[in-house]
């Protein structure tokens, strides 16, 4: 796997204005990753730990942040527009709408060790689900953090697994306090799954545009 920092840095966005935030969908080599999930269930520790491999264990901040970070993947720059998102309860109706057009994808994140968080989830995922049929299913990833926790766990592995299937998205058991590698992997893959979705998209309007230039021609 190809997977190297070559610089990181947070754009000192604090809050992003809509503005920012209702650019035109991005290119391949550029995704923008929406963080999500309730509180304390360790969004920015994840985000520190792909940005810097380091974990970070009290991380105070009460606004949302958003961070550009740049990594080589297959011999190809790729920019991640990440926004480090506010705990779901106090996210609006307005202000998840807007994230939810500037994403291209999501990652969506509860505790193993707290069945609220699973079920905070849970219920954040009918919001979701929602917007990802407007917008043609958004990819998206589940992780349940904090697995270095097993002993005191109270969702289990199957049920995580189980909820990624009702959601269509992908899934992983994660420690930010523990692990840098499987926390690259997760946002490597969710990144994979971005690009063929627009390569899966742009396929199906070559093949409506291309087929109704044929007609045109006849
Ligand atoms: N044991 C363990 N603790 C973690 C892990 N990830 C985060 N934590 C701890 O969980 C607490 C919350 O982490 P944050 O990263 O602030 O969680 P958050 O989801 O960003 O929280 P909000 O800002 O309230 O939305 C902190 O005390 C972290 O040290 C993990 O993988 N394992």
């Amino acid at each position: 796997m190809d997977w190297l920092a070559a610089s990181s840095g947070n754009s000192g966005e604090a809050s992003p204005r809509s503005s920012t935030l209702k650019r035109k969908k991005s290119a391949v080599q550029d995704a923008r990753l929406l963080v999500l999930g309730p509180s304390a269930v360790g969004k920015s520790a994840v985000v520190v730990r792909f940005l810097t491999k380091r974990f970070i264990g009290e991380y105070d901040h009460s606004s949302e942040i958003k961070y550009k970070h740049t990594v080589v993947i297959d011999q190809e720059n790729v920019v991640f527009e990440i926004l480090d998102s506010c705990s779901s309860e106090k996210i609006t109706e307005d202000t998840f709408e807007e994230h939810m057009k500037w994403a291209d994808g999501i990652v969506l994140l509860y505790a193993i060790t707290s069945f609220k968080t699973f079920e905070l989830v849970k219920k954040l995922s009918k919001r979701l689900q929602e917007h990802r049929r407007s917008n043609y299913m958004t990819p998206m990833i589940l992780l349940g953090n904090k697995r270095d926790m097993s002993h005191v766990r109270q969702v289990t592995k199957i049920q995580g697994e189980h909820l990624s299937h009702e959601l269509n998205c992908l899934f992983a058991e994660v420690s930010a306090s523990e692990d840098a590698t499987e926390i690259a992997d997760a946002f490597l893959n969710l990144y994979r799954e971005i690009q063929n979705s627009k390569r899966r998209s742009r396929t199906f309007l070559d093949k409506v545009f291309g087929s109704l230039g044929t007609k045109s021609k006849n």
